[in-house]
């Protein structure tokens, strides 16, 4: 047993498909918790902003945290919304999400993942990308998770919110970029330094 690894994020449906994913691979021999930490929306470059919002949790947290920021890329918007989906959805929701591709006849997307890791508040952190390219579609599937209800994956005729959570769970943006970042756990050479002290964490994932 190596010790704690914070995943920092304030987003119980990301929690939850990470813990799944986890759940379901090669076991870690670290713990994973959870620390409900506020992070702020940063602006610029997707990796910039995993970067930097990793930093900031390494600094709230202490110890080796991992945090996430996904984006969703309209290729006809040459990569927006992007990172800045999160305010798209909550100002005009899936259908509006959809609705933004009207007058185009290019409704391809990609849904991006960036993981960014620290084993302590003073390592830059390192980054793990996952990409799942596929179709923005008008809506379809239960709305329990941001815009899955519009975006379709390559090679399916299904969204991902028509999806079983166990298949999206072996084809997501976020289960690319995750398994990057569990084999580099697992080989690499990674040690703990200071010991995290986070008043609102939780056991999530056990060795
Ligand atoms: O349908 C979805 N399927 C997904 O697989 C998925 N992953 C993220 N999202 C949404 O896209 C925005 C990312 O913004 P985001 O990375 O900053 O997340 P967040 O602010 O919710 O949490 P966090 O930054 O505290 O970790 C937020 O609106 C998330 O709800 C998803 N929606
Ligand atoms: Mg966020």
């Amino acid at each position: 047993m190596k010790g704690d690894i914070h995943f920092a994020t304030g987003n119980q449906n990301k929690l939850n498909e990470v813990v799944a994913i986890l759940e379901a691979g090669q076991p870690l021999p670290w713990t994973i918790k959870s620390a409900d930490v506020d992070l702020p929306e940063l602006q610029g470059e997707p990796e910039d902003i995993a970067k930097e919002k990793c930093r900031l949790a390494a600094q709230q947290a202490g110890g080796a945290v991992m945090v996430e920021d996904t984006s969703l890329c309209f290729n006809a918007y040459k990569g927006l919304p992007g990172p800045y989906v999160k305010w798209f959805l909550q100002k005009v929701g899936p259908e509006g999400l959809y609705r933004m591709l009207e007058g185009f006849a290019d409704k391809s997307a990609y849904a991006q993942c960036i993981f960014a890791y620290t084993p302590d508040p003073k390592t830059e952190p390192l980054l793990f990308i996952g990409r799942t390219h596929g179709l923005v579609v008008p809506p379809r599937g239960v709305t329990k998770f941001g815009w899955d209800p519009v975006f379709q994956p390559e090679g399916f005729d299904r969204t991902y919110a028509e999806m079983e959570k166990s298949v999206k769970n072996t084809i997501s943006h976020r289960y690319r970029a995750l398994d990057q970042l569990r084999q580099y756990l697992l080989k690499g050479d990674v040690q703990q330094i200071d010991h995290p002290d986070v008043s609102k964490t939780q056991e999530v994932v056990g060795p």
